[in-house]
């Protein structure tokens, strides 16, 4: 493991205005309070915590889908401060996002190629022949096949879809990726061949991933550091072993306890049966 660090967030802040109504005043709502990381190139940060905790305000900010309302972000050297300097093409190069329902980011009138040429049609200026081939080595990279390439997205099953998100992701060779809640929407035995590819692809492009779960059985196979929040905030942060091995905090603790052993021991033996 590298010490080399590319994602480096420091104090970060999102709050929401609230609108008031006939009986309530308008009040603001802070999702994210001051969080601070540092991720290592071709690891994974698993971040965990209860519905409405911050996951995905979070996403969304490292993924400049939202603004930080403060705070930085910078991912391999460069500032992500989009109410600073709006979104370039660098910055889109840098990182990608995989979102939970891969049908709802999939537009169905769309063929799979043109999903998959699309982030190089509007940020590069690559010649439509090279468009082509990338997207069908993209297609085989995710264990699709070339023919697959003329299709709709209702042609395919919810793994196959979240394939083809994976791969759209990758197109644009990005340095991190943003994946919140990939594999929740999937049966459990497709669940472990989406979450190989994750490792297969991480392995062979360097990838860092920022990988959002509310499923620990999930986060203690795929993550190399845990990051537990709540409330918007931070409460526990450290390796894979020390948060499961010795969680500090009580929120971690009442977490864990509340995760059967069997969904832990499950996944580690369908996995562990599918690399022997
Ligand atoms: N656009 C918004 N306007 C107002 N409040 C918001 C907005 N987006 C998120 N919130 C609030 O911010 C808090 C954090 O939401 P967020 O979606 O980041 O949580 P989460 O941990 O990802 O939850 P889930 O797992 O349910 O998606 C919640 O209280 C949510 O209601």
């Amino acid at each position: 493991m590298s010490d080399d660090v590319i994602l480096k967030v420091r104090d970060l802040y999102r709050t929401y205005d609230i609108k008031g109504g006939m009986f309530k005043k308008a009040s603001t709502l802070t999702a994210v309070k001051g969080v601070n990381l540092d991720v290592e190139r071709g690891t994974t940060l698993a971040v965990v915590g209860e519905s409405g905790c911050g996951k995905s305000t979070l996403a969304r900010m490292l993924t400049m889908i939202d603004a930080q309302t403060s705070g930085s972000i910078e991912i391999d050297g460069l500032s992500m401060d989009i109410s600073k300097t709006g979104i370039s093409k660098e910055m889109r190069q840098k990182v990608q996002i995989v979102f939970q329902n891969p049908y709802g980011s999939l537009n169905p009138r769309q063929k799979i190629g043109h999903v998959l040429e699309e982030p190089l049609l509007l940020n590069t200026d690559m010649p439509a022949a090279e468009r082509r081939d990338l997207a069908l080595q993209m297609l085989e990279k995710v264990g699709l096949q070339l023919e697959h390439y003329g299709r709709y997205p209702h042609m395919f099953s919810g793994g196959q879809r979240q394939r083809i998100a994976i791969a759209r992701a990758i197109m644009m060779k990005p340095k991190l990726l943003v994946l919140d809640e990939p594999v929740s929407a999937l049966d459990l035995s497709v669940q472990a061949q989406i979450l190989n590819l994750l490792a297969d692809l991480q392995e062979e492009m360097g990838l860092t991933y920022v990988f959002i779960s509310h499923d620990l059985s999930v986060v203690r196979y795929i993550a190399d550091k845990v990051m537990v929040m709540y409330f918007g905030e931070v409460v526990e942060y450290g390796t894979r072993d020390e948060v499961f091995g010795n969680p500090k905090h009580d929120y971690t603790k009442t977490l864990f306890a509340a995760t059967p052993q069997a969904d832990v021991e499950s996944i580690r033996k369908r996995l562990a049966a599918k690399a022997a």
